[in-house]
């Protein structure tokens, strides 16, 4: 028998105040709260006292990197999901830029078999564009889509599809099964050997710069390309002002174009490549901080359809050495809903309906798994999937790497102090955190 929670005093959304009765995967019973008591006939009953709380429905990732197959000294299944139930988490995005890629069935099925072995959350593959990432020939995504996996994310993430041919082959194809191309827009002739954001500060601590033309170049052939085929398109980490224009412009004319901003773009900017410290190098770059302000104001306005983290984990050897020579990204599934709080909740810009569609809602919708048992992003009602993170949004916390699930330390928010903390994380009604620390999960018990 599973434990039955009861959960009293929590406000769905910042809303009103209610009782919540998990109890057999679901949400069994919503009461205004204070009326609520367990069933008398269920032995197994945690009470938890949650006045003060924020449920939301549990998080949604679009975009991770788990790195297994084939790099498990950064990060595995295990402790990458582990780390995105520490986050509220309950789905995430598998990246396909393994060893070896996931560009057939075979390998999706492997981390989709792997994630539900592990407990933490539900993992859904994302499928390579191109057999080996390499550009060149489209990988099988047909039998992705119709193998154990049902993957509907495809991606090159990594390396940008930059040949126009086939970029326009995969959004053809895609459209058999409802999928999407998620497109890291990265122009690579216009980002050889760059390493930061193209501008004042890169001439000044010469640095090769990355100028945000190479983003928006994509982005704007692939809208067109999408219109042209009448397929969906997903933007892969936006991150400049003229990007968000023209994602604007795009669904403006129609285009079924989606997008997404990371929570480093939506804080940190170029300035903290000063000091060469290899924390602060990813793909896209930090911009500047009138880019930071438009994706802020693109998220807030819709533009921008969700949060995804791009938690990106490296090894030591891998980001602990000189500026050029360190790998491109950053850790972020156990950091992100604290910077969309602090970014656009308590700016005033969104309120937490607004964080449930960004981080929960409009990921399951573009990534197709708001469907069965796998159902994520749901509202919190009665008869729903008791997926579910409850918030303490007035706590803080001074981020400490050492103290994270993620197996790597490249956190660039090492020493920050960050608002609100996630108490608790319910997956199918089974408690995967709970004051704020991980439950062993049967996987983990047994091994
Ligand atoms: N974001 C990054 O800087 N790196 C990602 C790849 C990617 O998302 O492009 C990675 O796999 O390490
Ligand atoms: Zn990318
Ligand atoms: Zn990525």
């Amino acid at each position: 028998m599973s434990t039955t929670y009861l959960v009293t005093g929590v406000a769905p959304l910042g809303g009103e105040q209610v009782d919540l009765l998990l109890q057999d995967g679901v949400i069994a019973q919503v009461a205004p709260a204070g009326t609520l008591t367990a069933p008398d006939d269920v032995t197994d009953v945690v009470t938890i006292d949650a006045a003060g709380l924020v449920a939301l429905p549990g998080l949604v990732d679009l975009h991770t990197h788990l790195r297994e197959p084939g790099r498990e000294d950064a990060e595995t299944i295990a402790s990458g999901t582990r780390a995105a139930a520490v986050g509220g988490f309950t789905a995430v995005h598998a990246m396909a830029n393994t060893t070896p890629v996931a560009d057939t069935a075979g390998v999706v099925e492997q981390v989709w078999r792997l994630g539900r072995d592990a407990g933490w959350v539900d993992v859904h593959p994302v499928g390579a564009v191109s057999v080996g990432l390499a550009g060149e020939q489209l990988a099988e995504l047909g039998a992705m889509a119709d193998s154990a996996a049902q993957v509907r994310v495809f991606s090159d993430d990594g390396k940008c599809v930059h040949d126009p041919i086939l970029m326009r082959r995969a959004l053809e194809y895609v459209k058999a099964f409802d999928g999407v191309v998620a497109q890291h827009a990265q122009e690579p002739r216009l980002t050889e050997g760059a390493q930061m954001n193209e501008g004042v500060v890169s001439a000044e601590i010469g640095l090769a710069g990355w100028p945000a033309v190479a983003e928006e170049a994509i982005i704007a052939r692939d809208v067109l390309l999408a219109e042209h085929v009448g397929s969906r398109l997903h933007v892969c980490h936006l991150s400049t002002a003229g990007s968000v224009e023209i994602v604007r412009w795009a669904k403006g004319r129609g285009i079924d174009v989606t997008a997404e901003v990371t929570p480093h773009h939506l804080i940190l900017t170029d300035e903290l490549a000063r000091d060469y410290d290899p924390t602060f190098k990813v793909n896209p770059p930090l911009r500047t901080a009138a880019d930071v302000e438009a994706v802020r104001a693109g998220l807030a306005d819709g533009t921008i359809d969700i949060v995804a983290t791009d938690h990106a984990p490296h090894t030591r050897e891998d980001k602990d050495c000189e500026w050029a020579a360190a790998a491109f990204g950053m850790t972020g599934l156990e950091t992100a809903l604290s910077v969309v709080q602090q970014t656009m909740v308590d700016t005033g810009r969104m309120s937490w309906a607004d964080v449930a569609r960004v981080m929960s809602s409009a990921p399951a919708r573009i990534g197709r798994v708001d469907v069965g048992p796998q159902a994520q992003g749901r509202p919190i009602a009665e008869g729903e999937p008791a997926n579910l993170v409850l918030v303490d949004p007035a706590a803080t916390r001074v981020v400490d790497g050492a103290q994270q699930a993620t197996a790597s330390g490249n956190t660039p928010f090492r020493g920050r102090e960050l608002p609100g903390r996630v108490v608790a994380t319910f997956l199918r009604g089974r408690a995967t955190v709970l004051d704020g620390a991980t439950v062993e999960t049967a996987a983990e018990v047994t091994a």
